[in-house]
């Protein structure tokens, strides 16, 4: 059976609260829908280690700075359901625009720092629109549990900063990427390249695994990246807007004190913007 669809807050509370009372831990897996198996891979641990959980399914426009992008993002609500029935999932929480902003909605959550660099850089108003769409998304479900997803890691960050900063009783789980056999992440804007582009895409990580390789046979980053670029170019990537080294905890630039290390990625192909990012030990 699939399981209920709520798209009003107060249908969404009555139940929680009852859950609540009953002593039950809550998990929440939030998401912008097109389900594919990375977001089942976090319905499946939220499963595993929560009472109760609620899949949330919500396009946030606050966090498209691309109009284009938000237009064409995929939207398959009835298929996402069929998905999850294996899942047994007790809510999926499909909010009413009106729930999330509500008429003369005048509230951000900022988190700063940890937004400065790659996808907040790029995407300049990316991680507001996130950080305050996650807020509501915790306090309408008062979920225990969140999980998320370490495709985005950066995001990850930012919301496990943003919990803690506002004081949100929520334990934010990171769970690691899924991959097609051909190395590409999953993503749901997958589904908008071309058999070519999910060849050209599958570049991404190859070349990322390459500059892993070498980091640990001690060469330096510097050296690397230039030479990273030209491989994501001539994979048919059209653009690459960052191949960074970082600190996985403060998403600094790596020092020789700052470990353990993450390389991330975010390329353009087909007209769709991609992002991977993976750990690396360099010598
Ligand atoms: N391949 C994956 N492996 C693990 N988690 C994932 C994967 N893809 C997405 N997630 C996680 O699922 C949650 C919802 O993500 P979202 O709905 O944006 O999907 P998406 O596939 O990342 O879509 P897109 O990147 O195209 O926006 C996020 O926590 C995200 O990190
Ligand atoms: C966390 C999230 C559901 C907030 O809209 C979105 O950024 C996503 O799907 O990763
Ligand atoms: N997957 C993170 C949400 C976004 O790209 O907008």
């Amino acid at each position: 059976m699939t399981a209920p669809i709520l798209r009003r807050l107060a249908d969404l509370r009555a139940r929680t609260s009852e859950w609540m009372r009953a002593g039950q831990v809550i998990g929440v897996v939030p998401t912008m829908g097109a389900l594919h198996q990375g977001h089942l891979s976090l319905a499946r641990a939220a499963r595993a280690e929560c009472d109760r959980v609620i899949v949330t399914i919500f396009v946030n426009p606050k966090q498209f700075n691309n109009p284009e992008d938000l237009a064409k993002y995929p939207r398959t609500e009835a298929e996402d359901a069929v998905k999850l029935t294996p899942f047994d999932v007790d809510a999926i929480y499909v909010p009413d625009p009106d729930e999330i902003y509500p008429a003369g909605f005048a509230s951000t959550v900022s988190v700063s720092g940890l937004t400065d660099v790659m996808e907040g850089e790029f995407r300049p108003g990316h991680f507001d629109g996130v950080a305050t769409v996650v807020a509501k998304l915790f306090l309408q479900t008062q979920a225990n549990r969140a999980y998320f997803g370490e495709k985005d890691y950066q995001q990850l960050m930012v919301v496990r900063r943003m919990a803690r900063d506002l004081d949100i009783p929520v334990e934010v789980i990171g769970c690691p990427t899924v991959r097609e056999p051909s190395g590409l992440a999953m993503s749901s804007r997958n589904l908008r390249l071309s058999p070519e582009g999910l060849r050209i895409a599958a570049g991404m990580n190859a070349v990322m695994g390459d500059v892993a390789k070498a980091l640990e046979r001690g060469e330096p980053f510097d050296a690397l990246t230039r030479k990273a670029q030209g491989d994501l170019l001539s994979a048919g990537f059209v653009q690459v807007e960052y191949l960074d080294l970082r600190c996985a905890e403060t998403l600094e630039p790596l020092t020789r004190a700052s470990r353990p290390a993450r390389l991330f990625c975010a390329a353009w192909a087909e007209g769709v913007r991609l992002i991977d990012n993976i750990p690396v030990s360099p010598a």
